[in-house]
């Protein structure tokens, strides 16, 4: 059997478990490269972990995976994917709320043959949703409450002068669509937009945000309102060394990996 190669950009916190768990061994799959910011600091961790890979430049991806995993700043979501998706390869975004207000990606993966896939990352359920998605789906509306530490510093909360320090009760800071969430919280609630994506879309699906000090986990809770179902979901995910990023979120992207060349596959 062929091995698929399989690249990470961003070597972080997600990086980092996909990585050391692909070293250990992934049926047929290979970690093919690595391309991150701070070379010399991925070249350390590699040699701590006795993992062998080459460390590549973003351009140089397509040249040596099939896939690529973006696990890196939202910021350079468009830098990763487009050489990938021009080559007609796969990319399974993580930053997706990156994704939203770049419709074009999935036109260029469409016009080559590539593919995006989004996880179910740090949320749950998307089997249900896109399930009710080939029905109607009324409505989803989802309810975020995070530690504020793992909000500190999002643009939304910098611009309005909303300020996390010695927070003493839960507090609102954001109701509104999943396409003003990820522009306001791009780094905070990716969950949102790869929800929308799932389901409704990022104008019909609402977030409220709420900052609360008495929580230690992101707890994501959704409502789905369809013609065929109504469902609640909720998740507590438990912060990772990145309070920001929920453990299970790696482990989603390990499963969805995993699926890719599985002779048994469960879930939508
Ligand atoms: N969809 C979902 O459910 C979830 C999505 N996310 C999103 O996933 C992404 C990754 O999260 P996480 O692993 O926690 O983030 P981290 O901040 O832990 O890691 C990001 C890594 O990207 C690297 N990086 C920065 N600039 C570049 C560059 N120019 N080229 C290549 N690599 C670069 C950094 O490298 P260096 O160390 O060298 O600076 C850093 O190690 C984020 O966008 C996050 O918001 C997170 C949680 C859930
Ligand atoms: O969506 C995100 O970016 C992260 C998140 O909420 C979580 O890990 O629970």
């Amino acid at each position: 059997m062929s091995t698929k190669r399989i690249a990470i950009a961003g070597l972080g916190e997600i990086g980092r478990t996909v990585a050391r768990k692909l070293a250990q061994g992934l049926p047929g799959l290979t970690l093919a490269a690595i391309a991150t910011r701070d070379r010399a600091k991925a070249k350390a961790w590699l040699d701590r972990e006795g993992i062998s890979c080459p460390l590549v430049s973003l351009d140089e991806l397509p040249g040596h995976a099939d896939l690529v995993v973006e696990c890196a700043p939202a910021a350079i979501l468009d830098q990763i994917c487009r050489p990938m998706l021009t080559a007609g390869k796969q990319v399974m975004v993580l930053s997706a709320s990156a994704l939203l207000p770049r419709p074009d990606l999935v036109d260029l993966a469409r016009a080559h043959g590539g593919q995006i896939i989004v996880p179910t990352g740090a949320l749950i359920g998307f089997d249900a949703v896109s399930a009710a998605a080939e029905g109607t789906i009324h409505s989803v509306q989802m309810m975020t409450r995070k530690p504020p530490g793992g909000l500190a510093g999002a643009p939304y909360l910098v611009e309005n002068g909303i300020s996390m320090d010695g927070l003493a009760s839960a507090l609102c800071v954001f109701k509104g669509s999943a396409r003003d969430a990820a522009a306001a919280f791009p780094a905070n609630v990716n969950v949102v937009a790869a929800l929308s994506l799932a389901g409704i879309g990022p104008d019909r699906t609402t977030i409220e945000i709420w900052a609360d000090p008495a929580v230690t986990r992101n707890c994501h809770q959704i409502r789905v309102e369809s013609d065929s179902a109504s469902f609640t979901m909720s998740i507590e995910n438990i912060p990772s060394e990145n309070p920001k990023t929920g453990r299970i979120t790696a482990l989603s992207v390990i499963a969805a990996l995993r699926k890719l060349t599985s002779a048994l596959q469960v879930g939508t």
